[in-house]
C-alpha cells in the first residue's frame, strides 16, 4: 500500500468517525471509568487485609465490611459500564457500516458502464462483504481493545509501583522478553494472516466461478480439472491456517509461562521484603493478583495490529471505488424536456471504448425521424450494440453530438432521458421479486390494473396466468422459472409500461419455437406502437417490419434504407436476406 493510499484511506476512517466524535469521546469516558474500577479489586483487597483483619482481631468489623462492600461496588461498577459501553460501541459501529453500506452501494450503481466492465463484479462483491466485515471488526473492537485493554496494562503498572517499587522493576523486567515474544509473533503472525485471507479468497472466487459457469462446467467435462484446483486451493487453505494453529500454539503458552513467572518472581522478592517488613502482606497479595492481570491484554492488543492493518487495507479498497467517478454524469445546467416526440439525430458521431482502443464507431450521420422503426443488423462485432448503448447513454459518445428533438443528450438529466428512451437489452433480466414487480419497474407508479393491461397488449398474460401464483409468483421460485421466450415478453411488458419515445431493442439470439417466435413478434409489433425504434435485429421477420434497415459493418452505417430498396440493391443486406430465406426454406423441409 502507498502512502497516498494509506493516507486515503485512514481519511476515510476519519470521516467515518467524525459525525461521531462526540459519542466517541463519551464511550471512552465510559471505558476509563470501567477500566479504573475493575484495576481498584485487588487495591481494595490489599486494604482490606492489611487494615480489616487486624481491626476484625480487636472486635471492629467496620474495615472488613467496608473493603467487601467497596470490592463489590467496585465490580458492579466495573460490569455495568461494560454493558454500557458494548452496548453502545456497537450500536455505534454499525450505525457506521450501515451509513458506508449504503453509501458505497449507492456509488456502484452510480458508475458508469466503463467502470463496471472493468471492475470485476467479484471485487464489488468483496468491498460489500469481507472488507465491510474487516471494517465491522475493528469498529466492534477497536476501541475497547486500543482505550480499555492498554489502559489496563498502564494503570496497572503505575498501581504496582506506586505500591512497592522493587516489584514494579521486576515486572517490568520481565515485560523485555514478554514484548520481545510479542513483536516476533506479531511479525510472523501478520504475514500469515494476510496468506489465510488471500487463499480464501482464491478459494471463494473459485467456487464462484465454477458455481457461475455450471453449464460450461458440464458441458466441456471441466469437473474433474475444476475439482483438482479447488482441492489444491482447499489444501493451501489448510496449511495457512495450521500455520497460524502453530504460531498461536507457541506464542499463547510462552506468553503464560512469563505471565506464571512473574508471579513467582513477584511472589519471591515480596515475600522476603514481607519477611524484612518492608512490605504488608495485603500489598503483596494485590501485587501477586496485578501480576496475573498485566499480561493478560497482551495477547489482545497483539491480534489487535492484524485486525487494524486488515481494515486499513479493506479501508483503502473501499475508499479506492468511492473514489471512482462516473464519466456519464448529470449535466450542470439541465435542459428540461416533458415530452418528446422522437427524433433522432447523430451528428459526426464517432466513439472508442478506451483512449488506447481504435474507433468502434467511425464518425457517423444519421437523421432518424419520430415514429420510425428502424433495424440494425450487420455481423459479430460490426458495432450495432456500440450504436445502441450511445443512444441510451450508457457511454458518452468521443468525438460529436446525439440529440434527441434537437436537444444533446449530455444536456438532459439522466433521469429524463431514460423517461424518454429505455433500451430493452437482449438477457432479459428479472429482478428477485414477483412477475408484477418485474413488470412494474417500468412504472413504479402502476397500478395493478395497467400492469395487466400491459402484459395483455403484449399477449403475456395467457403464460403468467398459468404461474402458480399469476402475477404474484415468484420469478426466482420453482413454479416461477420462465423460458427464454417469457422471459422477452415480461420484459417486453415492463418496456411497454414504461412508455418511452424512443425504444431500443437488442433482440435475443436464442432461436424460439415457432409458435413463441410467433407470440413475441406479435408483442414486439404492439410494444412498438407509434414511437422511434431501434431494434438490433437477428430475425427476418423482425427486420421486415422495419421501415429502414442499417447495416453497420466495421463500425460504419455501410447500407441504409428500406428493406425492399435494400434487397432490390443488392448489397450485403440483400445477401443477408437471401440467407435467412434459404434457412427458413431448409427448415421448412424438416
Ligand atoms: N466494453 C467494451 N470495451 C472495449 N471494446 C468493446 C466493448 N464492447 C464492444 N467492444 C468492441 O467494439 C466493437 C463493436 O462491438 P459491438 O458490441 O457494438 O458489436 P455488435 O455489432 O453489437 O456485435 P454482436 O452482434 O456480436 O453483439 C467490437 O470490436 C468489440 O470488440
Amino acid at each position: 500500500m502507498t502512502r497516498a493510499e494509506r493516507r486515503a484511506s485512514l481519511r476515510l476512517l476519519g470521516t467515518l468517525l467524525k459525525p461521531f466524535r462526540w459519542q466517541l469521546v463519551g464511550l471512552s469516558i465510559v471505558v476509563v471509568i470501567a477500566q479504573m474500577a475493575s484495576v481498584a479489586g485487588p487495591a481494595i483487597i490489599a486494604w482490606g487485609i492489611d487494615n480489616g483483619i487486624p481491626a476484625l482481631l480487636e472486635g471492629n468489623a467496620t474495615p472488613a465490611i467496608a473493603a467487601s462492600v467497596a470490592h463489590i461496588v467496585a465490580a458492579l461498577v466495573a460490569g455495568g459500564l461494560m454493558y454500557v459501553f458494548i452496548r453502545w460501541n456497537m450500536t455505534l459501529g454499525q450505525t457506521m457500516l450501515y451509513g458506508l453500506r449504503r453509501r458505497l452501494f449507492l456509488h456502484s450503481q452510480r458508475l458508469d458502464m466503463k467502470f463496471h466492465e472493468s471492475y470485476a463484479s467479484g471485487r464489488t462483491v468483496a468491498r460489500q462483504t469481507s472488507d465491510m466485515d474487516a471494517l465491522a471488526q475493528l469498529l466492534n473492537s477497536g476501541l475497547d481493545i486500543m482505550v480499555g485493554s492498554v489502559l489496563q496494562m498502564v494503570f496497572t503498572m503505575v498501581l504496582i509501583l506506586t505500591m512497592d517499587l522493587p516489584s514494579g522493576v521486576v515486572m517490568a523486567g520481565l515485560l523485555v522478553p514478554a514484548t520481545m515474544l510479542t513483536v516476533w509473533f506479531q511479525k510472523r503472525s501478520s504475514v500469515i494472516y494476510r496468506q489465510i485471507q488471500t487463499n480464501s479468497a482464491r478459494l471463494i472466487s473459485h467456487f464462484v466461478e465454477t458455481v457461475s459457469g455450471i453449464r460450461a462446467v458440464k458441458t466441456y467435462r471441466r469437473q474433474q480439472a475444476n475439482g483438482e484446483r479447488y482441492e489444491q486451493l482447499a489444501e493451501d487453505h489448510r496449511q495457512s491456517a495450521l500455520r497460524s494453529i502453530q504460531l498461536f500454539g507457541i506464542y499463547q503458552p510462552t506468553l503464560r509461562w512469563l505471565s506464571s513467572i512473574t508471579i513467582a518472581a513477584v511472589l519471591m522478592v515480596g515475600g522476603f521484603r514481607v519477611l524484612g517488613g518492608e512490605l504488608q502482606v495485603g500489598v503483596l497479595i494485590a501485587l501477586v493478583l496485578y501480576a496475573r492481570r498485566f499480561f493478560q491484554p497482551i495477547d489482545e492488543i497483539a491480534n489487535f495490529y492484524n485486525t487494524f492493518q486488515s481494515a486499513v487495507a479493506a479501508l483503502e479498497k473501499i475508499s479506492g471505488l468511492l473514489a471512482e467517478k462516473p464519466s456519464v454524469t448529470d449535466p450542470e445546467e439541465p435542459v428540461e424536456l416533458d415530452e418528446a416526440s422522437g427524433e433522432i439525430v447523430f451528428d459526426d458521431v464517432s466513439f472508442r471504448y478506451q483512449d488506447e482502443l481504435p474507433l468502434s464507431l467511425q464518425p457517423t450521420s444519421l437523421h432518424v425521424p419520430a415514429g420510425q422503426t428502424v433495424a440494425i443488423v450487420g455481423s459479430t462485432g460490426a458495432g450495432k450494440s456500440t450504436i445502441a448503448k450511445l443512444m441510451a447513454r450508457f457511454y458518452d459518445v468521443t468525438d460529436g453530438t446525439i440529440t434527441l428533438d434537437g436537444i444533446n443528450l449530455k444536456d438532459l438529466e439522466l433521469d429524463t432521458l431514460t423517461k424518454h428512451i429505455v433500451m430493452v437489452t437482449q438477457e432479459s433480466y428479472l429482478f428477485s421479486g414477483s412477475v408484477a414487480q418485474n413488470i412494474a419497474i417500468g412504472n413504479p407508479e402502476a397500478s395493478r390494473e395497467e400492469i395487466r393491461a400491459a402484459a395483455a397488449i403484449i399477449g403475456a398474460d395467457t403464460f403468467i396466468d398459468r404461474l402458480p401464483e399469476g402475477f404474484d409468483t415468484d420469478v426466482r421460485a420453482k413454479g416461477g422459472r420462465m423460458s427464454a421466450g417469457q422471459r422477452q415478453l415480461v420484459s417486453f411488458a415492463r418496456a411497454f409500461l414504461a412508455d418511452p419515445t424512443v425504444l431500443i431493442l437488442d433482440e435475443a439470439t436464442s432461436s424460439l419455437d415457432a409458435p413463441t417466435e410467433a407470440l413475441v413478434q406479435e408483442g414486439l409489433k404492439e410494444l412498438l406502437g407509434e414511437r422511434t425504434s431501434f431494434i438490433i435485429a437477428h430475425r427476418l421477420s423482425t427486420v421486415m417490419i422495419a421501415d429502414r434497415v442499417l447495416v453497420v459493418e466495421g463500425g460504419q452505417i455501410i447500407e441504409d434504407g428500406t428493406p425492399a430498396e435494400l434487397i432490390e440493391a443488392g448489397g450485403q443486406f440483400a445477401q443477408l436476406h437471401q440467407a435467412w430465406q434459404d434457412s427458413l426454406s431448409d427448415a421448412e423441409q424438416y
